[in-house]
Formats: structure tokens, sequence, C-alpha cells
């Protein structure tokens, strides 16, 4: 996160840092008790390894009361994703057990109607990716308000140059943006999640290149699909 500060911690009890091998690789939020939602992309170099989940945390390394790691039983990249655009860049964690509920630990809820978030929106997005273009990597929550910008303008020729989908949408990227790490994290507007971060590589703080998300909305029938279908 640029351009933000340190969240209040655990006021976003459904926060998740998907790692391997101990280290943070991209955010998250838990949308049922054994499922997280994150971006397909953060699965690009992990060469088939399965992430493990941290919830309740603020701190990345610090003992905090609820803070625990899950270990993942299955992920389930949507089948549209790919390395080559930012489609369908949604990934489905199930966790090996349902998780303990508590104060720091709560499901979000996202947006099944599918109507596009008005611009000018105020939204928040948190995470731990980096806080500032020398990639200064925090230990704690950070987070940001931002407001959602049209796709038309996101789809300007000097900003994505109309590659933004009506699946996706976007916030104002001057100064404070989104970054590296952050990735996975949702839009929340109004209390509910409305988008997840795309994981495409994708420059910082430039107000010419607008941070990416795919709306949830026209994802929630598979979403519920992959949740019904899979054991438990
Ligand atoms: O955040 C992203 O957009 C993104 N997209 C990806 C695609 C493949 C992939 F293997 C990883 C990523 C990844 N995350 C990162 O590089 C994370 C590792 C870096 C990081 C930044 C700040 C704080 C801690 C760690």
């Amino acid at each position: 996160i640029l351009g933000g500060y340190e969240a209040k911690p655990h006021l976003k009890p459904y926060m998740a840092s998907l790692q391997l091998d101990g280290q943070h690789v991209c955010g998250g939020f838990l949308i049922a008790e054994q499922w997280v939602l994150s971006a397909a992309h953060c699965t690009e170099d992990t060469d088939g390894k399965l992430f493990q989940v941290l919830l309740g945390a603020h701190s990345l390394t610090e003992p905090e009361p609820h803070k625990r790691l899950y270990r993942v039983h299955a992920q389930f990249p949507h089948p549209g994703s790919n390395i080559h655009n930012n489609k369908d860049d949604l990934l489905l964690l199930q966790l090996e057990e349902k998780v303990e509920l508590n104060t720091d630990v709560q499901v979000l809820r996202f947006q099944r109607e599918d109507n596009d978030v008005p611009p000018d929106t105020m939204c928040e997005v948190a995470g731990w990716g980096t806080t500032s273009h020398s990639g200064r990597r925090p230990d704690r929550l950070q987070q940001v308000e931002r407001p959602v910008i049209s796709r038309y303008v996101c789809n300007h020729r000097t900003r994505h140059d109309g590659t933004i989908t009506k699946n996706m949408m976007c916030t104002d990227s001057r100064r404070k943006d989104t970054c590296k790490g952050d990735s996975g994290g949702p839009l929340v507007c109004g209390g509910v999640a409305e988008g997840v971060l795309t994981a495409g590589s994708r420059v910082c703080g430039n107000y010419k290149k607008p941070a990416i998300y795919t709306r949830i909305a026209p994802y929630a029938a598979w979403i519920d699909s992959v949740m019904a279908s899979a054991d438990g």
C-alpha cells in the first residue's frame, strides 16, 4: 500500500496473508469458514506448491492472540485465468479445516448484485504489500481509501487502453495506491467486498495506471459452485 497508513489492529478480521515458506506472497480474504478468496496470478511462481494462509494477524511476525496459520487442502484458480492477461484473476483456497471464528477472524460478505460501483465511490483496500517505491515490506497491515474511477476513463488509450472488461473495475492510483504484495486483497465499499485486486505486474502510484480489480458479483455462481462441489 502506497500513501496509506497502519490499519487499526484486527479491525479487518477477514484479511488473509497467503504465504510460502513463511513468506507473505499475496493478500486474500475469508469468504466462508473454510474458504479464502484471492487472485489466480499469485500462484504463478509457486510451481504447484500450496500456500499456507495466515488469519487473525495484524503483524506478520509478532505473536497475537488469535493469529493462526492454516494449511490449504486445495486451490481452485478460475478456469479462465491465464498468465497473459488479467481475465478471471480469481483463486479459491479451501482450508484443511473450518477456521475458528472470533473477534480477529471473521468472514467478509461479497457483492452478489452485478451492478457497477458508481465512479467516485470511496472504497478501502488493505494489505501487507510494499509501502514505498524502494519496495519496503511492512510488518503490520496497512490500508488506504481510494475512489472508484469509471471503466470508460480506466480504458482510455493513455490508461489501460481498452483492456478493462465489464468484469473488472478500477480505482484512482494518484500517489495513494495498492502495490506488489497487496494483490488478492478485497476492495471494500460500504462494508462489502466488491473486488479482488488483480495480481498481474503493474506499476504503483502512477495516475496513468489505475489499480485493477476483478469484480466479484459476476463470479458469485462460480464461487458458490466450487464451494458446494468440493468435499466438506
Ligand atoms: O502482489 C502481486 O501482484 C503479485 N503477483 C504475483 C505473481 C506471481 C507471484 F509468484 C507472486 C506475485 C505477487 N506477489 C509478490 O510478488 C510478493 C512477493 C512480493 C511481496 C511484496 C510486498 C511484501 C511482501 C511480498
